[in-house]
């Protein structure tokens, strides 16, 4: 059984899949993490190129991107139960920083790298039941999965989610409107990647999470999964 769960930053999705993983006992994949690991494990040419973004030298196909190209291919990414090893080294603590938060969505819109992170994704999932999330489970890379959730919520609220997760200290360092800000311009990445793109598969139920709390949305899945030890637990 397959389950997958997108949406854009800050909706919920980590959240819920974790619980719902849990209580199900069935693997998590954070597809989102396969592409932070990737952009950890190739930064320092993505740091060496103009603007840190690859997009221009790929599509060029020039030099750079065959150095980087030839770099990605290298790179070996692997989940070992909740980490994500790089190399055979465990960098999960390493994938949340704000550098990757602003690298990552570079690399992750060249349709070389989707199609990378896309099989690798299939290689960890081959014959088990799962929970994926990301932006693209449903649509691209588990397009036969049974069940499909796509959550939504407006940018402020999900930029106040992302605000009261910060440690105090960051909390006064950075502003909700920049926050917001950074997550519109996430959204915008991800909403126009040629391909990937995110948006609710057409079989998917949509959960806008804006009004509703973490318990609401997993009650909402787990009812529409039909499963009734975590409506009891959640009851
Ligand atoms: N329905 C909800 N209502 C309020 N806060 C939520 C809800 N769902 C998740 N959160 C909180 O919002 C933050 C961001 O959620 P997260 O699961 O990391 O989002 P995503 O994986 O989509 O980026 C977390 O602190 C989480 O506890
Ligand atoms: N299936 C996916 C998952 C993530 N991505 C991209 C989009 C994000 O910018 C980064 C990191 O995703 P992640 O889900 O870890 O992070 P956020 O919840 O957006 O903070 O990767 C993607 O392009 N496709």
């Amino acid at each position: 059984m397959i389950i997958t769960i997108d949406g854009p930053a800050g909706v919920g999705k980590s959240s819920v899949s974790g619980y719902l993983a849990k209580k199900e006992n069935i693997l998590l994949l954070k597809s989102g993490s396969f592409y932070r690991a990737l952009s950890l494990g190739v930064k320092d040419e993505l740091a060496a190129l103009p603007s840190g973004d690859p997009e221009t030298c790929y599509e060029l196909r020039d030099k750079r991107w065959q150095r980087l190209w030839h770099r990605i291919q290298s790179v070996y990414i692997r989940q070992q139960d909740e980490q994500i090893l790089l190399n055979g080294q465990d960098v999960t603590d390493r994938l949340g920083t704000p550098e990757m938060d602003f690298l990552t969505p570079l690399l992750s819109k060249l349709p070389p790298v989707r199609h990378f992170i896309n099989n690798l994704l299939r290689s960890q999932a081959e014959g088990r039941s799962l929970i994926a999330e990301g932006r693209d489970m449903g649509t691209v890379v588990f397009p036969h999965a049974r069940h499909k959730f796509f959550l939504e919520a407006g940018s402020g609220v999900r930029a106040r989610r992302r605000w009261e997760q910060l440690h105090p200290k960051e909390q006064a360092l950075r502003s909700l409107a920049e926050i917001e800000n950074q997550i519109s311009v996430r959204d915008k990445i991800d909403r126009n990647k040629k391909e990937g793109t995110l948006r609710a598969a057409e079989n998917a139920h949509i959960i806008d999470t804006g009004s509703l709390t973490f318990e609401d949305v997993c009650q909402i899945i787990a009812g529409s999964l039909n499963n009734r030890n975590i409506c009891n637990h959640l009851g």
